[in-house]
């Protein structure tokens, strides 16, 4: 497992050790130990989401602004555009955004931890993705960034207007989004 740098320093791409042979391939997609060896943290993950999205699908950008959750996201089908921006108030990267490509070819995974707000854009036909967290989903803490905020300055890689939840088409603009301290 590989760590690379991001645009925000608390957010790292794990890039797993692959083992391909005349079957296929095989590797260790989540490991405790390497885990914290590479990044650091300890807190144990307490839920394992799985989504699938189309083409165009856009999901984000969201937090939970009590319980918040640190994220490990990956893909496992296709390919996302996945962004991530710092709602903590006390960091140098406040209101910050940064994106990286998640696939099933790259095999790349993104920590994101608690103070970030998260989302993707799907570029494949459709994609699967999968992440763990460190606190359990509580709806009545779940917030949403509105995610063209020209505020952000995200350049989603769009060739159509997005797919969009009627709760991701209402997200609040960072200025009048609650944020961490
Ligand atoms: C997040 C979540 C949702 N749900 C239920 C609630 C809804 O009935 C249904 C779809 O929920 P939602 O539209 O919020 O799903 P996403 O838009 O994929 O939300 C996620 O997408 C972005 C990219 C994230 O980073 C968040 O982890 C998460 O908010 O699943 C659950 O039962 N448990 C959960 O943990």
């Amino acid at each position: 497992m590989k760590v690379i740098e991001t645009g925000l320093p608390d957010v790292l791409l794990l890039e797993p050790r692959v083992f391909g042979d005349d079957r296929g391939f095989f590797y260790e997609s989540f490991n405790a130990k390497t885990f914290a060896e590479l990044t650091g943290v300890t807190t144990a993950f307490v839920q394992d989401n799985h989504s699938k999205s189309a083409k165009n699908v856009l999901r984000g950008l969201h937090y939970q602004i009590q319980q918040s959750q640190g994220k490990l996201v990956r893909v496992t089908a296709g390919e996302v555009f996945d962004v991530v921006v710092d709602l903590r108030k006390s960091s140098p990267s406040f209101g910050k955004a940064t994106a990286e490509i998640l696939s099933a070819e790259n095999k790349r995974q993104l920590w994101i931890p608690p103070g970030f707000a998260h989302g993707f854009l799907v570029l494949s036909e459709s994609a699967e993705f999968l992440y763990k967290t460190t606190d359990y989903w509580a709806p009545e803490h779940e917030r949403c960034l509105l995610w063209n905020d020209p505020a952000l300055g995200i350049d989603w890689p769009l060739t159509d207007a997005p797919l969009l939840s009627a709760k991701d088409a209402l997200g609040k603009p960072l200025a009048q989004a609650e944020v961490f301290a």
